[in-house]
C-alpha cells in the first residue's frame, strides 16, 4: 500500500485497446458474453446491459433472464439470444460456455437471484471473467458470499453498494480504506468504484478517470457500463488496459453528449459506441 498513487487514466488508452479488426475474423473471435440480468420489475436493466454489450462489439451475447422479459429483449436487441435463468441445466451450460459473465443488473435479491450468484461463483474458472454489479453485489454483501472463483473478478459498485460490501460509510471511502477493503474481500479482484471521477483498484495500483458528469446521473447508466465492460473484455481480452478503456469510453461519450444535452440517457451512450470505437481505432486519430 505504501507508495500508492492514484494515477489519472489517459485517453490514449482508448487507441491502445480499440484496435482495428483483422479482416480474416468472425464473431467467434470477439467473445462470448453471458449477461445474467433482469427480473419482473427491472427489465430495462437487462436490455441496457445487453444492448451495451452488443454495441461495444461482443461477438455473441446471451441474456439469461426471466421469460416474461424475452419479448422485450428480443424486440429491443434482436442480436442477443435469451435463456431462462430458472432452467438450472441450461444456465450451467451457459456459465461454462461463455468467456465473460456479467451478473446483477436488475436481478433483484430474490432467492432465485441468490442462487444465480452462487452458481456463477461456484462454476467459473481461470480464463473466464466475472463482472459483479448491482443486485449481485447487494446479495454478496447480505449473504456474505465469499469471492472464491478462480476466474478474473471485477466488481462495479456505486458508493451505496460499496458501503454494503466494505462496511465503509461514503465519507470513509478513501483510497487507503478502499484498497484495504478490496484486498480483504479478494486481493485478485478488481474494484471499479463508480462515482464522479470513478476509480479502479487493480492489485496494488489505483487509477481515476477525469471524465464523466452529473448529466450521467440517470437510472441505467451503471447497467450500461457493465455491458460495455463485458463487451470490451469479450473482444479485447481481460487486462487492466481493457478495464480502463471500458470505464473511460463510457464517460468520454457522456461528456461529449453533455456539451449539448443537460441529461444523458444510457441508450444515447449505447448508440454512440460503434462510432466512437471507429474513431479511436483509426491509426491517425488524435485524442
Ligand atoms: N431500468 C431498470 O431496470 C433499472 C434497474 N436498476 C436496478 O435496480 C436495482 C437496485 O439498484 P439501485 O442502485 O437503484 O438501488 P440500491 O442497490 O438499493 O442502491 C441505492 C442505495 O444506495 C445508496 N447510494 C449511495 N450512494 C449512491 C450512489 N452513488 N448511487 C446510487 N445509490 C447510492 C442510496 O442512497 P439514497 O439515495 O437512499 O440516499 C440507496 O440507499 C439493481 O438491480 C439495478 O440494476 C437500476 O439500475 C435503475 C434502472
Ligand atoms: N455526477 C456524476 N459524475 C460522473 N459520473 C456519474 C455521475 N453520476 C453518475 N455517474 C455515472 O453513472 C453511473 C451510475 O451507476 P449506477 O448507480 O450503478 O447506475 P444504475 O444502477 O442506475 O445503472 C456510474 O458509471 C457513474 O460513474
Ligand atoms: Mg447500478
Amino acid at each position: 500500500m505504501e507508495g500508492l498513487v492514484m494515477e489519472k487514466i489517459d485517453k490514449s488508452i482508448l487507441n491502445q485497446v480499440i484496435i482495428p479488426r483483422n479482416p480474416e475474423s468472425y464473431k467467434g473471435n470477439y467473445g462470448k458474453v453471458l449477461i445474467i440480468a433482469g427480473s419482473n420489475h427491472f427489465g430495462g436493466a437487462a436490455i441496457l446491459a445487453s444492448s451495451a454489450t452488443v454495441h461495444s462489439g461482443a461477438g455473441l451475447v446471451t441474456v439469461a433472464t426471466t421469460p416474461e422479459k424475452f419479448t422485450a429483449i428480443n424486440t429491443k436487441i434482436p442480436e442477443a439470444m435469451t435463456l431462462d435463468y430458472h432452467n438450472k441445466k441450461e444456465l450451467l451450460t451457459a456459465i461454462l460456455d461463455n468467456t465473460v459473465i456479467a451478473i446483477g443488473p436488475g436481478l433483484g435479491t430474490s432467492s432465485i437471484a441468490k442462487g444465480l450468484v452462487k452458481a456463477v461463483l461456484n462454476n467459473t474458472k481461470t480464463d473466464q471473467t466475472v463482472i459483479l454489479d448491482a443486485s449481485a453485489l447487494t446479495i454478496i454483501a447480505e449473504e456474505k458470499i465469499p469471492l472464491q472463483t478462480t476466474a478474473h473478478i471485477i466488481l462495479t459498485p456505486h458508493q451505496g453498494e460499496w458501503q454494503r460490501l466494505s462496511q465503509l460509510e461514503i465519507p470513509e471511502q478513501t483510497e487507503t480504506n478502499n484498497f484495504n477493503s478490496i484486498q480483504a474481500l479478494n486481493p485478485d479482484a478488481v474494484l471499479v468504484l463508480k462515482k464522479h471521477h470513478s476509480e479502479i483498484y487493480y492489485q496494488d495500483l489505483t487509477f481515476q478517470i477525469e471524465a464523466g458528469n452529473a448529466g450521467m446521473a440517470t437510472g441505467g447508466m451503471g447497467d450500461t457500463l457493465t455491458g460495455i465492460m463485458a463487451g470490451f473484455i469479450g473482444q479485447f481480452g481481460y487486462s487492466l488496459a481493457t478495464i480502463q478503456a471500458a470505464l473511460l469510453i463510457h464517460s468520454t461519450i457522456g461528456d461529449r453528449l453533455n456539451q449539448k444535452h443537460y441529461v444523458i440517457l444510457p441508450s444515447n451512450i449505447i448508440e454512440k459506441l460503434p462510432k466512437y470505437m471507429a474513431k479511436y481505432s483509426s491509426q491517425d486519430h488524435e485524442s
